[in-house]
């Protein structure tokens, strides 16, 4: 698969690039169904950034991995570009997930062997694409990202902020439609949280990728287009300015 090969058919016209509708899901569990998702409408247009925000436990990794088709809801529906994923299989599936959606995590999941150019050039290697135009994209991302004099530091030789910079651009780096962040800053200090927030939003508004994160930093939710909170399983819309839980 080369770099530009397409994912998804066609988007369809204006779309947005995550449509969520009617999502539930359910746990089985020792104690019985746990259901933390009842019922979840969500829309997610290109180079918009909205946060999800909770308290522990209220379900936003649960929505995060559902619109990532990291797992399938117990019904409701997900759409990529107004493409339906439910009745996708799996390997279809998977493609989508690895070429149209870019993922950041609370903690990095660098490898710790490969230099910041080479992780982030990873999805791209995996995707098919030669060495030198995997780091050529690798590079141009790390330097967007204030980077460019840390291409060869292997995370280990890398500051938190750093590492999770570098987590963003591998993210990217396949140019996906999609970036689910789920407490991408949660593990740094407030200053750096911003640093690394700044960083993201940019790219965000730069590339047009569509980007839902989780966060319980409310400062940072502050700085995000529109912020939805999970409450009882629902989601609701919370004015500018007044992202509290
Ligand atoms: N695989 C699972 N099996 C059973 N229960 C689960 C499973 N995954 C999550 N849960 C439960 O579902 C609820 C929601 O979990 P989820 O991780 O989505 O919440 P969260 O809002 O992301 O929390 P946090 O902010 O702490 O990360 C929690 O009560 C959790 O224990």
């Amino acid at each position: 698969m080369s770099e530009t090969a397409p994912i998804l058919s066609a988007p369809v016209p204006s779309a947005p690039v995550l449509s969520v509708r009617g999502l539930t899901r359910t746990y089985d569990t020792a104690g019985g169904g746990l259901t933390v998702l009842r019922g979840v409408d969500l829309d997610v247009r290109p180079g918009e950034v909205v946060g999800l925000i909770g308290p522990s436990g209220s379900g936003k990794s649960s929505l995060l991995h559902a619109a990532g088709l990291l797992e399938h809801p117990t019904s409701g529906e997900v759409r990529i570009d107004g493409h339906e994923m439910g009745h996708l299989p799996d390997n279809a599936r998977t493609r989508v997930r690895l070429g149209a959606i870019g993922f950041v995590y609370q903690f990095h999941h660098l490898l710790p062997e490969f230099d910041a150019r080479d992780n982030v050039a990873l999805p791209l290697r995996i995707a098919g694409v030669g060495r030198e135009a995997a780091r050529a994209r690798a590079e141009e991302l790390l330097t967007k990202l204030g980077l460019a004099d840390r291409l060869t530091h292997q995370p280990a030789q890398l500051s938190g902020g750093e590492r999770q910079r570098v987590a963003v651009a591998r993210a990217l780096a396949n140019r996906p439609r999609l970036l689910l962040a789920d407490e991408p800053t949660g593990n740094l200090d407030p200053a750096t949280s911003q640093t690394v927030f700044e960083a993201l939003h940019d790219l965000v508004k730069s590339t047009g990728v569509a980007a839902l994160i989780a966060t319980h930093n409310m400062e940072l939710a502050g700085h995000m287009d529109r912020v939805f909170a999970l409450k009882d399983g629902h989601l609701e819309e919370r004015p500018a300015e007044s992202h509290a839980y």
